[in-house]
C-alpha cells in the first residue's frame, strides 16, 4: 500500500476536519448569539404585556366609573327631564293663576322647582345655543351659496344683454331682408302677372294671327262666286265677313281722322297713301267689278295742303277684292248661271263663309266689336239700279247729310232696333256710298237678320243673285238663321262702343270739329232719339277741373303684344294685320290723352307706368331716413330761420360719379354733400334708372302725339343730365297758422326743363296748379301715381303749345304734416337743337338746350304771379 496517498488523505480530512470544527465553532457562537436575542426580546415582550395589561386594567376600571356614571347621569337626566316637565306644569299652573291650589298641593314640589327648572333651563339654554349655532352655520353656508348664485346671475346677465344686442342686429337684418324680400316678391308677382297677361296676350295674338292667315289666304275668286253664284245665304255670310274686314279700314281711317284733325295733313296724307297702297280707287275702276265691295269715301278738305291736287273724293276699294274683268260673251257671274260648275264652288263657299262667320263672332266675342258696313256697287253703274249721287267736297256738309240719310237707312233695316249715324263735318267726311241696288239686297238680308224670319233659297239655290229677285219663302225651316239679329244688335252696341271711346273723343274738341251721334231707336218707327252727342260731352273735359289721369296700361299692352321691346312702330306697315291695328289703337288712345293733357293743362297724373310700387316705397322711407339722420338734422335747423320752407338733397349723375349736393344752406343755395348710406345709394340710383326709363318712354310717346316719329328724342336724350331731388317740408307748427289759413311752402314757379316726374308725399297734399284764368286745382295725393309736368324748355321747343304750368305748394291746418317728394327734373344734353317741334309752332329762334338753359329767363314766359324766390325755379 502506498502511504502516500494515505497521508494525502488523511490530511484531507484533517484539514476538512479542522474546517468543519471551525464551522461547528461559528455555529454554536451563533446559537448562543441568537438564544440571547431571543430571551431578550421575549423579556421586553413579557414587559410590554404587563405594562398593558396593567394599563387595560387601569381603564377598565376608568370605563366601568365612567360606565356607572353615565346611566346615574342618564337617570339622573331622566329624572331631572320628568322633574323639568313636572315643573313646567306646575310652573304653567301657578302662572294660571291657580295659586291656592299651588299652594295645597305643591309646597314640595315648589321647594324642588326651582334646582330642576334652573338645570332644565340650564339644559335648555345649552340646546338652543347649539342649535343657533347650527343655523348660524346653515346661514352661513346658505349666504356663501346665494353669493355664488349672484355671481352666476351678474355674469348671465352681462351675457343675456349680449345675446339681446345680437337679437336686435339680427332683428334688424331680419327687417331688412324682410323689406328686401317684399320688394323681390311684390316684383316676383308682378313679373308673374305680366308673364301671365303675356301668355294670355301671345295666345290671342297668335289665334288672330292665325285668323288672319285665314282671311288672307281666302280667294278673290271665291268672294266674287260668294255675290254672284251662291245662294242668299252665302250672300248674307259675305256681307257679314265684309263687316270684319271693314273694320279694319275704319280704324286706319280713324287714325287717319285724327291726324287730320289735328292738322297734322302730312301725316294723315301718309296713312291715306298707305291705304292706297292696299285699297285702290274706286274711280279707276275699268278692270273691277264686284258685286258686294267695300269702300271708303275719303274727302280733303280745301284747307288741306294739297287740296287743289285731289278735288275728287276718293273711293277705296280693296285691291285684294278686284277680279279681271271677263271676256266680253262671257256670262257675269260665272258661277251664278252655270250649277254645274257651281256647285263645288258653292260647297267651297259655303265652308268658307262659315269660318268667316265664326270669325267675325270670334271678334265680335272678344270685345273688337266695332264694326261698319260701306258698300259700293260699281257694277251698279252697269246696272239699271239707282246709284248714290257722286260727293262733292265743297259742299261737304250738305253732301254728308245725303249720304247719312242713306246709311242710317241702311244700319236702320240692318239692326231692327237700332239706327247709327256716323257724321264728320270738317275737316273731312267720312261717309258711306250706298248705291240702290246694294240697298236692295241689304234690305232683304236684313229682313231676315233682324226680324229672324227663316229664309232659304230658290230650289236651285242659285237663282239670279245680281237681278235683284231673290225670294224669302216663309214657314221653311231647313235653313233657319238664328240669333243673328242678337248678334247685329252686338255689333251696334259695339259700335256705340267704339265711339265713345275716348280718343276718338278728342276728335270732337273743337268748335268745329266732326261730330259723332249715336242714335236708338226704342222702336223703328219711332222718331231717331238721341242718346248721346259726344262733341258736347267732350268739351266739359278740356276746362281744367281736375287734372288729367293718363294710364300707360294700353301703351304697355300694346308694346308687349307687338314685341317692340320698348320701340313704338313709326308707322303702321300691315294693314291687314289686326293685331298690328289693335296696337296702333292702343298708341293713338295713349298719345292723344297725352297730347290733350300736354296742350291744354300741363300736368297729368301718370298711373300704370311700370315702376313697381315697392320701389316707391323703398325710396319713400329712405329719404325720410335720410332726413332724419343727425347731420341733416343740423341742417334743418337752418330751414327753419330762413324763408324757405323746405330741405333738399340734390343729385346729378356725373361722369366722375354722382354729384350730390344739400339746401338751402343760409336761407338758399346748396352745399356738395357726402352721402352716408349705401343702402341710400342703392335705393336711390336704382329708382332713378327706372324714372330715366319711363321718361323716355314717356318722350317717344310725345313725339308720336305730336305726329313726330317715335325716335324723335332718343339723340337728345343721350347723356342727359336730369337731376333728381328729394324734397322735406318740415311739420308746421300750429302757431303758423295763427295769422293765415295757409302758408307757402314752395312758391309759384314753373319747371325749366323739359319734363318733371313727380312721386309725390301720399298722405299730405299741398301740390297745386294753376289754371288758365289764374285759379289754383290741387292734385291729390295717389300712393301708386306719378305726377308729371312740362318744363319751360319743352313748352319753347313746342312753340308755346305744350304747357309749363305754374305750380306751388301750400300748407294748410290740415296738411300741415311733415311732407317728402322726389321730383326727378327730365332734360335733354345741352347740344340738342331745340327747333320747332310742331308745324305750326312758328319760326323761333332755333338755340340749343344748353343756350336755353343758360339765358333761361329771356326765352321763358313768366307766369302772371310769380313768387318772390325765383331761385325755386327749375
Ligand atoms: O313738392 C312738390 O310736390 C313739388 C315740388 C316742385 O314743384 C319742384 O320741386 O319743382
Ligand atoms: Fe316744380
Amino acid at each position: 500500500m502506498r502511504i502516500l496517498p494515505v497521508l494525502q488523505e488523511v490530511k484531507r480530512r484533517r484539514t476538512i476536519h479542522a474546517k468543519m470544527m471551525i464551522h461547528a465553532e461559528d455555529w454554536d457562537a451563533g446559537t448562543h448569539n441568537c438564544t440571547d436575542t431571543l430571551v431578550a426580546a421575549g423579556e421586553r415582550l413579557h414587559e410590554a404585556y404587563l405594562r398593558k395589561r396593567n394599563t387595560y386594567e387601569a381603564e377598565k376600571e376608568e370605563l366601568a366609573l365612567i360606565d356607572a356614571n353615565l346611566s346615574s347621569a342618564v337617570h339622573e337626566l331622566r329624572l331631572l327631564q320628568i322633574l323639568a316637565v313636572n315643573c313646567s306644569e306646575s310652573y304653567d299652573f301657578a302662572e294660571e293663576g291657580m295659586e291656592a291650589s299651588l299652594a295645597a298641593v305643591a309646597p314640595e314640589v315648589l321647594q324642588k322647582a326651582p334646582s330642576g327648572r334652573q338645570g332644565f333651563e340650564l339644559k335648555a339654554e345649552e340646546h338652543l345655543r347649539k342649535f343657533a349655532r347650527e343655523l348660524h352655520g346653515r346661514a352661513q353656508s346658505i349666504l356663501d351659496d346665494q353669493r355664488v348664485a349672484l355671481e352666476h346671475a351678474k355674469s348671465a346677465m352681462k351675457n343675456a344683454s349680449k345675446a339681446e344686442q345680437q337679437v336686435d342686429g339680427i332683428k334688424k337684418t331680419y327687417e331688412d331682408q324682410k323689406d328686401k324680400l317684399n320688394i323681390l316678391r311684390e316684383a316676383m308677382i308682378e313679373a308673374e302677372e305680366e308673364a301671365l297677361c303675356f301668355d294670355g296676350l301671345l295666345e290671342q295674338a297668335t289665334e288672330l294671327i292665325v285668323r288672319a292667315d285665314l282671311y288672307r289666304a281666302r280667294q278673290p275668286s271665291d268672294l266674287a262666286a260668294a255675290g254672284y253664284a251662291v245662294s242668299w245665304k252665302f250672300q248674307v255670310w259675305s256681307f257679314l265677313h265684309y263687316l270684319t274686314a271693314t273694320f279694319e279700314l275704319l280704324v286706319m281711317m280713324l287714325i287717319a281722322l285724327d291726324l287730320a284733325h289735328a292738322h297734322y295733313w302730312k301725316q294723315a296724307l301718309e296713312v291715306i297713301e298707305f291705304l292706297q297702297g292696299e285699297w285702290t280707287n274706286a274711280e279707276d275702276s275699268s278692270e273691277n267689278y264686284f258685286v258686294m265691295g267695300t269702300s271708303v269715301s275719303w274727302y280733303r278738305p280745301k284747307s288741306w295742303e294739297d287740296g287743289n291736287e285731289h278735288k275728287e273724293p276718293l273711293k277705296l276699294v280693296p285691291k285684294s277684292k278686284r277680279r279681271p274683268k271677263p271676256p266680253e260673251n262671257e256670262p257675269k257671274a260665272e258661277g251664278a248661271s252655270d250649277p254645274a260648275e257651281g256647285t263645288p264652288a258653292i260647297e267651297a263657299e259655303a265652308s268658307w263663309f262659315d269660318n268667316g262667320l265664326q270669325m267675325a263672332q270670334g271678334v265680335q266675342g272678344r270685345g273688337l266689336s266695332f264694326q261698319t258696313v260701306s258698300t259700293l256697287d260699281d257694277r251698279s253703274k252697269n246696272s239699271n239700279h239707282a246709284k248714290t249721287e257722286p260727293e262733292v267736297p265743297g259742299k261737304a256738309k250738305e253732301q254728308v247729310e245725303v249720304e247719312l240719310a242713306e246709311v242710317a237707312e241702311v244700319v236702320e233695316i240692318m239692326c231692327g232696333e237700332s239706327k247709327v249715324i256716323v257724321d264728320r263735318v270738317v275737316p273731312v267726311s267720312f261717309g258711306h256710298a250706298v248705291s240702290g241696288w246694294e240697298k236692295e239686297q241689304l234690305c232683304r238680308s236684313a229682313k231676315v237678320l233682324g226680324h229672324g224670319e227663316h229664309w232659304c233659297p230658290d230650289e236651285d239655290g242659285v237663282k239670279g243673285s245680281d237681278s235683284g229677285e231673290e225670294e224669302l219663302v216663309d214657314g221653311k225651316t231647313d235653313h233657319k238663321i238664328k240669333g243673328i239679329g242678337d248678334f247685329m244688335d252686338d255689333l251696334m252696341e259695339g259700335f256705340a262702343e267704339l265711339y265713345r271711346a275716348p280718343w276718338l273723343n278728342s276728335l270732337g274738341r273743337e268748335q268745329s270739329a266732326a261730330q259723332l251721334r249715336i242714335y236708338r231707336l226704342a222702336d223703328p218707327k219711332i222718331e231717331a232719339q238721341r242718346c248721346g252727342e259726344v262733341g258736347t260731352g267732350l268739351r266739359s273735359i278740356f276746362a281744367i277741373t281736375q287734372v288729367p289721369e293718363i294710364s300707360l296700361k294700353s301703351f304697355y299692352k300694346a308694346e308687349a303684344d307687338s314685341n317692340l321691346e320698348g320701340r313704338l312702330p313709326v308707322r303702321v306697315t300691315s294693314l291687314l294685320c289686326r293685331l298690328q291695328i289693335q296696337i296702333v289703337g292702343h298708341l293713338v288712345l295713349a298719345c292723344s290723352e297725352l297730347r290733350n293733357a300736354c296742350e291744354e293743362v300741363g300736368f297729368f297724373v301718370l298711373t300704370d307706368h311700370g315702376i313697381c310700387d315697392a320701389l316707391m316705397e323703398s325710396l319713400r322711407k329712405e329719404c325720410t331716413a335720410f332726413f332724419k339722420r343727425p347731420p341733416q338734422s343740423n341742417v334743418l335747423g337752418m330751414v327753419s330761420s330762413t324763408d324757405s320752407r323746405f330741405l333738399w338733397l340734390d343729385h346729378v349723375p356725373c361722369d366722375d360719379g354722382p354729384a350730390w349736393s344739400l339746401g338751402p344752406v343760409h336761407g338758399r343755395g346748396s352745399m356738395p354733400w357726402q352721402l352716408d348710406q349705401e343702402e341710400f345709394a342703392t335705393v336711390w340710383t336704382a329708382y332713378y334708372a327706372e324714372v330715366e326709363k319711363l321718361v323716355a318712354r314717356l318722350m317717344s310717346l310725345f313725339a308720336v302725339a305730336m305726329h313726330l316719329p317715335a325716335t324723335t328724342f332718343d339723340s337728345a336724350l343721350k347723356n342727359h343730365r336730369s337731376s333728381m331731388r328729394a324734397i322735406l317740408y318740415p311739420e308746421l307748427a300750429e302757431a303758423d297758422f295763427e295769422q293765415t289759413s295757409e302758408v307757402i311752402r314752395s312758391p309759384e314757379h314753373t319747371d325749366w326743363g323739359c319734363v318733371t316726374v313727380l312721386l309725390a308725399d301720399p298722405e299730405v297734399s299741398g301740390l297745386e296748379i294753376c289754371d288758365k284764368d289764374g285759379g289754383w286745382t290741387s292734385i291729390q295725393p295717389q300712393r301708386h301715381a306719378l305726377v308729371v309736368n312740362l318744363g319751360e324748355l319743352l313748352q319753347w321747343w313746342t312753340g308755346g303749345k305744350w304747357l309749363a304750368t305754374p305750380h306751388r305748394v301750400l300748407a294748410r291746418p290740415d296738411s300741415a304734416g311733415e311732407r317728402l317728394s322726389c321730383p326727378y327734373f327730365g332734360l335733354v344734353n345741352r347740344e340738342t337743337l331745340l327747333q320747332p317741334l310742331l308745324a305750326e309752332s312758328g319760326n323761333h329762334e332755333g338755340i340749343t338746350a344748353g343756350e336755353f338753359l343758360q339765358n333761361h329767363e329771356r326765352y321763358s314766359d313768366p307766369p302772371k304771379t310769380r313768387g318772390q324766390d325765383t331761385s325755386l325755379k327749375r
